[in-house]
């Protein structure tokens, strides 16, 4: 817009005149639609002007004597009001600045209409012509006092390119402020306090460094579970409420520091905190040695031995090489024959993980009599809850020679149905006949290679027909499905080469190997069981 001003009052430098004339030629002229436009920087998001009502513009100039502005809106046709310390965009603007100098407000309606100019006067010094250029904005008061409509005209705003930046509530005014998406602002005005929408729109300046802080320690709520499952603290707070004191002496723990900590994960959802005293929420029961589902193994090694492997993503990145061979000096399942006590926390923290099993036998189609095969079976528990819910069953477990001891012990229930096989399921023949094979959490471990041998492996023992489950968390086609993502990243790091695989690499690798993928049945926390007939 172009604009010629005539005298030139004194009390603003040019620049500043020139843009307040400017702005109160466009206050004065243009519609809302070309208002919007100039903040959105390019088409206006037609719908929401239906709800808004252009109520006029501000800009911020440089001026020693705020009441000096008075005359200078008065050559343009503006009857202003006295100078008034303003309040929202003033707060804002004395935070930017970070100087606890005034902000003036000096407001008037433009002649022959109804929308406002606003002058905000800031002290010559304090912001450059740029800056004070940047604060131009465009004012729109939201008719309607529905909280869902001011919302919606908030997200269309947000949606079109504009930043939120800050409001407040002043005089029975709510007020929200957006950075355009090219140059200036705007500013929402609704009656009334709208102290929803006002929270919501005041949250998001922080919302990206906040999202930024919290990825950034996770590590730290990661150490501070596994400190908890550590000291046992979930088991001691079983029978109801401890003090801190009480918790210090019975875990051999500083008092000072631990309140720290209990702090820290009852702020987290872990405990429930009453002055000095602690209690266990649901989230933190499952740190309890002794439930159905107990997590305090997973805590524990996710806290303890992966905490450490993770310490070597980078070498992983860089060379392709295991994370946990590089911290460990052997691949994991060596690691763990050579260390029984790393080997009994792994088996504690796979059943932890296991709680989804119990669903597995009600999505399995078992037939009434037959032999089922669990291959790596560890512990025995998928098997147990197979046969239990299979009374007519038999059972063969397969695993390495370190672990079928403890298999053999919690299948023992079973009596002649259950048996268990040491082996290898690399070089050994896997049990020869049954009518379903089990692969629960194998394939995750070994690259496309390795299972491939496996895989080869179990079909030599299958007669055609045969089925396979293999259980596994399948990466899905929506990115924002984060856990096996996570845990295609957990495998990188903790196996040699393993790794989650999407559906598709699934199927084709078990068509590569004689099985066809027929169903994928779903299951909790993004598992599932994949089911797959052996094929000639
Ligand atoms: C990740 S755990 C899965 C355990 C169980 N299937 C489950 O879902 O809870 C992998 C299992 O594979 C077994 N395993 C690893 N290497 C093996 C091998 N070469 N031969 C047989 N079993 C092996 C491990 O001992 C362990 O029990």
């Amino acid at each position: 817009m172009s604009v010629t001003v005539s005298g030139a009052p004194g009390a603003l430098g040019e620049r500043d005149l020139r843009r307040l004339a400017e702005t109160v030629a466009f206050a004065r002229d243009r519609s809302a639609g070309d208002a919007l436009a100039a903040v959105v920087a390019g088409e206006p998001p037609a719908p929401v002007l239906r709800h808004l009502e252009f109520a006029g513009a501000a800009v911020l100039v440089a001026v020693a004597q705020p009441a000096d502005l008075i005359g200078v809106l008065a050559d343009l046709g503006v009857r202003a009001g006295e100078p008034r310390p303003s309040a929202v965009p003033g707060d804002r603007l004395r935070e930017r600045a970070g100087q606890g100098r005034d902000v003036w407000s000096v407001r008037g309606v433009v002649s022959g209409g109804s929308r406002e100019v606003e002058l905000l006067a800031v002290p010559g010094t304090m912001w450059s012509e740029a800056e004070r250029e940047a604060e131009s904005s465009v004012a729109f008061d939201v008719t309607g006092e529905d909280d869902v409509l001011l919302r919606g005209v908030c997200a269309t705003l947000l949606d079109a390119g504009l930043t939120a930046d800050g409001g407040g509530y002043d005089e029975h005014v709510t007020v929200l402020h957006f950075r355009g998406a090219g140059r200036g602002r705007l500013t929402l005005r609704a009656p009334g306090h709208r102290t929803e929408p006002l929270a919501r729109h005041v949250g998001r300046p922080d919302r990206v460094r906040r999202t930024m802080l919290d990825l950034m320690t996770g590590a730290w709520r990661t150490r501070a579970v596994a400190a908890a499952a550590e000291l046992g603290l979930a088991d001691l707070l079983a029978g109801g409420p401890l003090d801190t004191a009480e918790l210090a002496e019975r875990t051999g723990s500083h008092a000072d520091k631990l309140r720290r900590v209990l702090a820290y994960l009852a702020a987290l959802g872990v405990f429930r905190r009453d002055g000095e005293r602690w209690s266990l929420t649901a989230v933190g029961a499952m740190l309890r040695t002794d439930v159905a589902g107990s997590q305090r193994d997973l805590a524990r090694i996710y806290g303890g031995l992966f905490y450490r492997s993770f310490s070597g993503l980078e070498h992983t990145l860089r060379t392709g090489e295991s994370a946990f061979v590089h911290v460990y000096g052997a691949q994991p399942f060596e690691h763990f024959a050579a260390n029984p006590a790393d080997a009994r926390l792994f088996e504690g923290a796979m059943a932890a993980g296991t709680t989804f099993l119990e669903l597995v036998p009600g999505l399995l189609d078992l037939p009434a009599t037959g032999t089922v095969v669990d291959v790596g079976g560890s512990d025995g528990r998928l098997l147990d809850l197979v046969l239990t819910a299979g009374p007519g069953l038999r059972g063969v477990l397969f695993d390495r020679p370190h672990v079928v001891g403890a298999a053999a012990e919690a299948l023992a229930g079973h009596g002649a149905r259950a048996s268990v096989v040491a082996g290898d399921f690399f070089h050994d023949p896997v049990p020869a006949g049954a009518d379903l094979y089990l692969l629960s959490r194998i394939m995750h471990d070994w690259d496309d290679e390795r299972c491939s041998v496996i895989l080869r492996n179990v079909r030599a023992a299958m007669a055609e027909g045969a089925t396979l489950a293999v259980i596994e968390r399948p990466i899905r086609d929506d990115p924002r499905t984060v856990l096996p993502l996570a845990f295609n990243v957990h495998m990188m790091v903790n196996t040699v080469q393993g790794g989650e695989r999407t559906t598709e690499e699934h199927r084709r690798l078990l068509a590569a190997n004689g099985f066809a993928l027929q169903d994928i049945r779903e299951l909790p926390l993004d598992m599932a069981v994949l089911v797959a007939r052996a094929t000639a």
